[in-house]
């Protein structure tokens, strides 16, 4: 695509900042970024088959080809990455956390699959201690996926949303959450009223937002279980804590459509729904979009709003096609989102490949290269989330990694140890490569998985 995006300016960044004061480690590597928007920026791939990222207090100093910063920093000690492939920590930028232990609820559309699959599960979280061992399994599934930054949607139960943020915590994810609200047409324990969301919400604010690696997300959960007074208190938490991100569900499912439709004989369309209340801004991130209109389109550029694009989850629930073109020539911005548990598993590594299959089999659809697909899965969430820290391996930004090291005598092994160049290993990983061939990840120059 060339439409460009005048919203994500790439970032001019010197090749090399300070020079280090205290110890520093330099990783050896085959590394590849996106720097910037391959959508509109053809070269916006860098991979250098022998690279090397200088790294001090968990930040990017020097990046480039490991004899030249070897040169300018001959004592710094290597740590030797040869064999696998290092890329930016991937960005999850939807994924619902009290789903993890549901994920697989194969051949139901949508509302069938909440009343029947997700919500039976997400009533679960009232329960504490539940709650926790949930957090658990979720947190370690998104590492060991290699995701290091995720907006996750996160509970009804302001408690289990506590539970979440200490896991997260605990390991030094970066996260994005919040309480989920409803207040209506779900189960009635997962209901709430606008003053008790309000009341939670900003209990939690103060808790947990800029603490340490955490944001906080206002979160209902779509339009179609959040009355106007829900989505009024989600605004008033807007309004009164600055920062904040915003999340929630949009055109997923026709007959979610249709249903919001009724719902709202006011609003020109499910977006509006948001809009008139004032939820739709550069820190919204709207799943799904499978079904836009023109519209609604232009409105969500016109705010920056991001469409986080969820292909596993919309082909198992059969939700359709993303309009990624139309998105693009929009000028919508649009991330990657694994949407465990609609979605089959946490590796962005898949959902780049689905998107590569479903854009290829529309009608329309847009070429995905690997370099689209990193950028999806990396340096687009972190835009989405307006985390200019993360993303990619310019200097000056965290080192949030992972590893790809797949085990000697498998497929991806032999196509590592083959590769005519560093895009056509990644091209592979993307095709074929899993959570079993993450050996490391780091957040912030911690490592979190692996040794
Ligand atoms: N895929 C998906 N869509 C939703 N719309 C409202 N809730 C959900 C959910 O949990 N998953
Ligand atoms: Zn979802």
């Amino acid at each position: 695509m060339t439409t460009p995006n005048p919203h994500f300016p790439p970032q001019q960044q010197p090749a090399t900042l300070a020079q280090p004061t205290s110890a520093a480690t330099l990783y050896r590597a085959t590394y590849l970024h996106t720097p910037r928007n391959p959508f509109t920026h053809p070269d916006a791939l860098d991979a250098q088959s022998d690279g090397g990222l200088l790294v001090q207090d968990g930040v990017i100093l020097a990046a480039g080809p490991f004899a030249d910063i070897r040169v300018a920093h001959p004592d710094a000690p290597v740590t030797d990455l040869r064999g696998g492939l290092l890329l930016p920590g991937f960005i999850d930028t939807h994924v619902h956390y009290p789903q993890v232990r549901v994920i697989g609820g194969l051949g139901l559309p949508l509302l069938d699959w909440l009343d029947q699959c997700a919500l039976p599960e997400e009533a679960r979280m009232a329960d504490l201690a539940y709650a926790r061992g949930v957090a658990r399994d979720f947190i370690g599934g998104l590492i060991g996926a290699g995701t290091t930054t995720a907006l996750v949607f996160g509970s009804h139960f302001a408690g289990a949303v506590d539970a979440f943020f200490e896991e997260a915590t605990r390991t030094g994810l970066r996260a994005v959450t919040g309480l989920v609200v409803s207040d209506r047409l779900l189960r009635d324990e997962l209901h709430t009223t606008p003053q008790r969301a309000y009341d939670e919400g900003r209990a939690l604010i103060e808790r947990w937002h800029g603490a340490g690696r955490t944001l906080y997300a206002v979160t209902p959960r779509f339009s179609l279980s959040a009355s106007e007074g829900i989505l009024d208190a989600c605004a008033a938490l807007m309004r009164d804590f600055p920062g904040l991100r915003f999340t929630s569900h949009i055109n997923e499912n026709t007959r979610e459509i249709q249903t919001v439709r009724d719902l709202f004989p006011g609003a020109r369309d499910y977006l509006d729904t948001y809009e008139r209340a004032g939820l739709v801004g550069r820190h919204s991130v709207l799943a799904h979009n499978v079904h836009p209109t023109d519209r609604e389109l232009s409105v969500m550029a016109a705010h920056r709003c991001t469409a986080a694009h969820c292909p596993c989850s919309n082909s198992a629930l059969g939700s359709g096609f993303f309009p990624l073109r139309r998105h693009l020539d929009a000028g919508v911005h649009v991330s990657l989102g694994s949407d465990v548990g609609g979605g089959t598993g946490f590796s962005l590594l898949k959902e780049g490949l689905q998107a590569h299959f479903m854009q290829n089999l529309m009608p329309g659809g847009v070429p995905l290269s690997p370099a689209h697909l990193l950028y999806l899965a990396t340096l687009a969430g972190a835009e989405a989330l307006d985390l200019p820290h993360t993303g990619s391996f310019e200097p000056g930004r965290a080192f949030d990694a992972v590893h790809l090291r797949p085990a000697p005598g498998t497929p991806l092994d032999a196509v590592f140890r083959h590769a005519a160049s560093p895009e056509r290993a990644l091209a592979a990983a993307f095709a074929t490569g899993t959570p079993a061939d993450v050996a490391r990840v780091w957040i912030g120059g911690d490592t979190v998985l692996g040794d």
